[in-house]
């Protein structure tokens, strides 16, 4: 078990995270998601001893991680941290950069160890390649093997693709998440696309100016919304008043839709006049403007032209899970 307790954390007199305490069992993944400055590297930092806090402490599995002010050299032992700069040693190459984080007590299994690890980052053929002459996707995946090469406890990931293209980041995240998912490894993921998300992290902790505004079973979070701020962290969403869906006339609350929560009518339902019709690969986002102003965003498989008018509708079942939640 991982617990974590900041009460306070500031780099100079500015206050950065406030109230911070959560748990983490062993093999669990936590993402932790928040707009951009929240504190989601900061408090990976902080929980893998980069940076000192005054106020609070962490512990995993009963012990007291002790910080940077009682490590001469940063980090726990069971603990590796991937940071967004990925720390390499240019000149060497990519086999030999894994190879320097392996245990010097198993040297027999290091060449195995290494494979496998290329394996995992879909880097094989660039194993005797100097680092320097990589591109920063290919250096970052690098940067993941050698945090995995001595298997750690609990490994935290501070945007683990951020410099990886869209197809290799596919194919690495349905790689890696199983695979450290399989080892028991408990992982800390800051990251502000959903897709490393949803899928691969059973709980996710957000974070807004500092503080942990919900903390609860990914896909719960992300069916039920708390609000605004955390369901656009997901994606597009629509804050969508009541009122305009006529069987709810009466009620003057809002609820949160996303795009693909509305079902499209030629005849009845919500109208709107649409304004613009994106194409998103595997449907089209639609912009509509409601006659009572409102733009609201809609999916749809086929595009609409401009100033076609249409009438949107949801589902009984999800207007309701959305009031009750
Ligand atoms: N070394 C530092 N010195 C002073 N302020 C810092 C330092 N590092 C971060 N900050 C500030 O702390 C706040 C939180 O930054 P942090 O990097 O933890 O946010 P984040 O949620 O990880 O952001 P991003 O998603 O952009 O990486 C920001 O306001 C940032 O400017």
């Amino acid at each position: 078990m991982l617990k974590v307790q900041i009460d306070s954390f500031g780099y100079g007199d500015e206050t950065i995270l406030e109230n911070i305490s959560f748990k983490v069992k062993q093999g669990v993944h936590l993402a932790l998601m928040g707009e951009s400055g929240s504190g989601k590297s900061t408090l990976l930092k902080i929980i893998y001893g980069l940076l000192h806090v005054e106020n609070g402490s962490i512990f995993w599995e009963g012990k007291q991680a002790l910080g940077p002010n009682y490590n001469l050299v940063p980090g726990e032992p069971y603990m590796k941290y991937l940071s967004q700069d990925f720390d390499l040693m240019p000149f060497i190459s990519v086999a030999e950069n894994i190879g320097q984080y392996l245990s010097v007590f198993e040297q027999d299994t290091h060449q195995q160890r290494i494979e496998e690890l290329l394996q995992l980052i879909e880097l094989e053929a660039y194993a005797n390649t100097k680092v320097k002459n990589l591109s920063g996707g290919q250096q970052q995946r690098v940067a993941l093997a050698r945090v995995l090469a001595q298997e750690p406890e609990v490994l935290l990931l501070d945007e683990p693709f951020g410099h990886i293209d869209n197809f290799k980041r596919n194919s690495l995240r349905k790689k890696l998440f199983p695979y450290l998912s399989k080892k028991g490894i408990t992982v800390l993921t800051a990251s502000h696309d959903p897709n490393d998300v949803l899928p691969f992290a059973e709980r996710t902790l957000i974070l807004e100016k500092g503080r942990i505004v919900a903390d609860k079973k990914t896909k719960a979070l992300y069916k039920t919304p708390p609000n605004y701020y955390i369901a656009s962290l997901f994606g597009e969403v629509n804050i969508l008043p009541i009122r305009l869906l006529k069987t709810y006339s009466e009620i003057e609350k809002s609820i949160l839709i996303y795009p693909h929560e509305f079902m499209v009518s030629k005849t009845s339902g919500l109208k709107v006049t649409v304004q613009n019709s994106f194409f998103k690969g595997s449907h089209y986002l639609n912009e509509g403007r409601t006659e009572d102003g409102p733009i609201l965003y809609f999916n749809t498989p086929k595009k609409f032209d401009l100033g076609d008018a249409i009438f949107l509708n949801v589902s009984l079942k999800t207007i309701n899970k959305r009031l009750q939640g």
